[in-house]
């Protein structure tokens, strides 16, 4: 069998095409423009990468991005006192502080400072607690970007396996409160999980959050499974620098039944999902609809 492949890619263009189009509808019939504040502490090359990327399709969508770009040694101090600032400025409805933050600056105290109303990652207590209760809240983008493509892919998840591989607090244990909403039965598996590949093998959604290059192999999946790789990993090959996920491809797709690939899957998601957020946070912020099929 050779499993269907996601094209995140293509999904994430119609994503952010409907989010272009509300943004459209918003600035002509109410003279409101979405902001997308990004932080960046550092100059860890993968990270300006990305954040330029979020730049340019924020603009492309409409919006205005605002970008500060910070040394490595800004103090935790200065970087509490920009966030605040952020929080206060009505032109800004999103704020993202690129994680990883430096070793000298306390990351769970600058998320939960940010404006819970204004998190668009997701990160902060409240939209934590928001999520893991059912209430409305602020949903993390990679889990969220997930989500959409297994509901399109599947209709209704209600019933199904989900083995979610990662507990991180920005992916793992997001996607798996999102797919318990779904009504999945849902299993969460670490670095401590004993006989991890047996528990991949029970379930019809294999989500890899791992961080680990082409870990998950075609004898983890169950034939016919959908598999969704969320890893992002550089590594070298024939002396070029390469993007793998979590899974390795070529055995997985070989099992599974659908699956998304790296790049080009889960990634492009991720920030169609953030320009989504945007658009919702500074819906609710005036009081106007919100976007449909934008939020979990
Ligand atoms: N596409 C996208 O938009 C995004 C991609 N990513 C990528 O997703 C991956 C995961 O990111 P993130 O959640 O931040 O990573 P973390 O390092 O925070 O978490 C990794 C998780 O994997 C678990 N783990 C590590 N080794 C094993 C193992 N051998 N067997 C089973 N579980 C294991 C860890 O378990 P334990 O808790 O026990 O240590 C931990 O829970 C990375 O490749 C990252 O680059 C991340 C964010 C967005
Ligand atoms: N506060 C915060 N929020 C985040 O959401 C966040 C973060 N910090 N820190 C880093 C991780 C990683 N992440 C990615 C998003 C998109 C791609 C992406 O677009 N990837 C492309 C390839 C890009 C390339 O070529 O490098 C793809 O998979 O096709 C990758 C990684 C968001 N993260």
């Amino acid at each position: 069998m050779s499993a269907v492949v996601i094209d995140g890619k293509a999904f994430a263009a119609g994503v952010r095409a409907r989010v272009a189009s509300h943004v459209a509808r918003l600035s002509e019939e109410h003279g409101v423009v979405p902001g997308l504040a990004v932080v960046l502490v550092g100059e860890d090359p993968a990270s300006q990468v990305y954040v330029r990327n979020k730049g340019v399709q924020t603009v492309e969508a409409g919006m205005i991005s605002f970008e500060h770009k910070l040394a490595a040694d800004t103090s935790e101090a200065d970087l509490l006192a920009l966030v605040r600032a952020l929080n206060a400025d009505p032109k800004v409805h999103g704020i993202l502080v690129q994680l990883p933050l430096p070793g000298h600056v306390n990351a769970d105290l600058v998320i939960n400072t940010i404006d819970p109303a204004k998190d668009v990652d997701g990160f902060h207590i409240s939209n934590v607690g928001l999520l893991g209760t059912g209430q409305k809240a602020m949903v993390p983008c990679t889990p969220l970007g997930c989500l959409m493509m297994l509901r399109a892919y599947h209709g209704s998840l209600a019933g199904m396996t989900a083995v979610v591989v990662g507990r991180s607090n920005i992916v793992g244990k997001p996607m798996a409160q999102l797919l318990l909403g779904d009504s999945c039965t849902v299993t969460i598996a670490h670095s401590r999980t004993r006989d991890l590949a047996a528990v991949c093998r029970g379930a019809d959604i294999l989500v890899a959050a791992v961080g680990r290059p082409e870990m998950i192999s075609g004898d983890m999946v169950k034939p016919g499974a959908t598999v969704i790789d969320v890893g992002i990993n550089r590594v070298e090959r024939d002396g070029k620098t390469r993007l793998v996920g979590d899974v390795d491809f070529a055995s997985a797709s070989a099992v599974a039944g659908a699956i998304t690939p790296v790049p080009g899957g889960v990634g492009p998601m991720t920030i169609a999902c953030l320009l989504a957020n945007t658009l919702t946070a500074c819906c609710r912020a005036h009081g106007l609809p919100e976007p449909e099929g934008l939020t979990a």
